[in-house]
């Protein structure tokens, strides 16, 4: 094994342009099966709440074979205050089988998420886009602020979080304005992304506008949701991979919502960008955007290491 790679050096040279750029190829080789991926396994750890998820995937034909382990304890930061979302990335050499790097992964889970959604948000958000809405305010609440202002300067942001001071603390760090209602930091919003631990729905139909894009990012669980039905069912629905959608997704499942389309689809060309609908992308993360996210590091770590020699 040639390297073990530090979340500071993951940190250090993984940037969102290139980032979303590789996100994007990740979703089209899925949609055009070139990928070997099983839906996630996932364990419970019932005592802490907690999931242990084990996500391999293999893309021969660019070199990709890889594996995420990572651990979801949605109570870490309130009784131990640590990340709730941790993980290490293993690479292997696709040719003899040999293991090339162990990663940080949850720099790379907190970045690659947030570089999916704004795959979607870039063929999704309607024309004239201006404010953007976050409800949540832990991690992905700000790697999605970094991420989707890659696309667009946004004339006004909200954030609307369980407590006032916590949503008021993430507005205060993102240039956004902090709202006591969710109702309150969706209306007018063009671009929504919900990144909560909620098990329940968090956002209604008759809040948003008719137009808007919404990326949800949480309930990664069947029995969970954070878009209401009436939402997920009036929406045209966007999905990372059908297969896990109808697995893990209680938004999904719970609402009996139709997927129209995979993202790696719609990027392609074989379905519509539906961008003067109302659109949700519901995201799960694949661990294909583990493993090429893994395989950029490596890349842009070996692009650094000739610069410092030139
Ligand atoms: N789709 C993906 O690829 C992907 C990847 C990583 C994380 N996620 C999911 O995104 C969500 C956010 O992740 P994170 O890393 O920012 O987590 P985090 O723990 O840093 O933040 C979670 C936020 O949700 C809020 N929250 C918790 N319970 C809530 C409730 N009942 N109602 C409203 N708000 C509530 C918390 O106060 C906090 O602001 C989680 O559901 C996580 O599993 C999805
Ligand atoms: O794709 C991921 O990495 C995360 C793991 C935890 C649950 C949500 N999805």
């Amino acid at each position: 094994m040639e390297k073990l790679i530090t979340a500071d050096e993951v940190k250090d040279v993984l940037q969102y342009d290139r980032l979303i750029d590789v996100m994007e190829k990740a979703l089209v080789l899925f949609s055009k099966k070139n990928v070997v991926q099983p839906v996630r396994t996932v364990l419970p750890v019932k005592k802490e709440g907690g999931f242990f998820g084990v996500m391999p995937s293999v893309c021969e034909d660019s070199d990709i074979l890889g594996v995420k382990l990572v651990t979801f304890f949605p109570n870490n930061t309130q009784r131990y205050g640590v990340a709730t979302h941790n993980a290490v990335i293993v690479m292997f050499e696709i040719k003899t089988g040999l293991p090339k790097a162990i990663m940080d992964g949850e720099i790379i889970t907190t970045m690659r998420t947030a570089a999916v959604s704004a795959v979607a948000t870039k063929y999704l958000a309607p024309s004239g886009t201006r404010k953007l809405a976050i409800l949540g305010a832990g991690v992905q609440a700000r790697s999605h602020y970094h991420a989707l202002s890659k696309l667009q300067k946004f004339e006004e942001i909200t954030v609307w979080s369980r407590t006032f001071d916590s949503a008021k603390k993430c507005a205060d760090e993102i240039g956004g304005v902090a709202c006591h209602t969710a109702e309150e930091a969706v209306k007018d919003a063009d671009v929504i992304v919900t990144v909560t631990a909620a098990t329940t729905p968090i956002l209604e139909l008759k809040w948003v506008k008719p137009t808007a894009h919404i990326n949800a990012v949480g309930a990664c669980q069947p029995d969970w949701q954070e878009i209401s039905p009436e939402l997920m069912r009036s929406s045209v629905l966007y999905v990372d991979s059908k297969e896990a959608a109808v697995r893990e997704s209680g938004d999904v499942i719970l609402s009996k919502a139709e997927i129209y389309s995979e993202l790696g689809e719609m990027i392609s060309g074989e379905k519509e960008a539906r961008r003067e609908s109302l659109t949700i992308l519901k995201s799960l993360g694949m661990a294909i955007e583990d493993s090429m996210a893994g395989q950029l590091v490596l890349d842009l770590l070996n692009e650094k290491s000739h610069q410092s020699k030139y």
